[in-house]
């Protein structure tokens, strides 16, 4: 598989094309600072991350969470699968950059951006041919979102403005996923949180076209037993 950048927005394409559609994460260290790595070099982390079957990958490259821009152009060079940049993206020339280092999605944080920066930098993802990964915490913030049709919109179950120190609250996902879908919202996610392959299922049955997942896959021996935990569970489950 070859990268192609002039065509399409392949992060939203392979994620809905996927039948396991887990954007699997690297991130160097958790909210509270501890090594998320334990030793793994990113080659081996990505590495398990294509055999469990991920359509794409995430790659936090802010500096809360151990992330550098070096790590996102790393990563780039290892694998083909389509990566969504996770940083604090508030200007047009990050979104230049993100792309240079082998992005295809940037993160968005509702919570941060005023409305008229989100529709500056949603048109400037587009005009790219990055798709924006919005990250919304609540309906005001999913009313900030420019062209949402046209992007991932990602209800955070944890909350950036406490550094993401307390657990999710999977509750606020099913609680918005309506209003993402009535927004036209392209592929609705849930992100941040998702500690388990039961709990990642259940929201797929709940209705997410997609899921963002660090820590959980991050701590997991085996992400192709996870995906598959998460396979084997499909139906007839209820997060709450
Ligand atoms: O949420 C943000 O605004 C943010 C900005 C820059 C870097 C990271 C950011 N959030 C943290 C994450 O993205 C989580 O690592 C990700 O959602 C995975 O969460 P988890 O599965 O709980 O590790």
């Amino acid at each position: 598989m070859t990268k192609d950048h002039r065509t399409g927005f392949p992060f939203l394409e392979a994620l809905q094309a996927s039948p396991t559609p887990v954007v699997m994460e690297v991130k160097r260290r958790d909210a509270h600072g501890y090594d998320m790595l334990g030793g793994r070099t990113p080659a081996a982390i990505v590495g398990a991350y294509e055999s469990a079957g991920a359509p794409c990958v995430s790659v936090v490259t802010g500096r809360w969470f151990g992330g550098s821009p070096a790590l996102l152009r790393d990563v780039a060079a290892l694998t083909a699968l389509p990566i969504l940049q996770k940083d604090f993206i508030t200007r047009k020339d990050q979104i230049r950059t993100a792309r240079e280092l082998g992005a295809s999605a940037v993160l968005l944080t509702a919570a941060l951006l005023p409305a008229s920066s989100m529709r500056t930098l949603v048109t400037e993802c587009l005009l790219t041919g990055l798709t924006p990964f919005v990250e919304i915490t609540n309906e005001s913030e999913l009313a900030t979102v420019h062209h949402p049709e046209e992007c991932v919109i990602a209800v955070n179950n944890k909350d950036i403005k406490t550094r993401e120190r307390g657990a999710g609250d999977l509750g606020r996902s099913l609680d918005l996923l309506p209003a993402v879908r009535a927004a036209g919202a392209a592929c609705p996610v849930s992100a941040s949180g998702i500690d388990s392959p039961h709990t990642a299922a259940a929201l797929l049955d709940a209705g997410f076209g997609g899921l963002l997942v660090g820590t959980s896959l991050l701590r997991t021996g085996s992400p192709a037993a996870w995906v598959d935990a998460m396979e084997g569970t499909r139906k007839g489950l209820a997060v709450r």
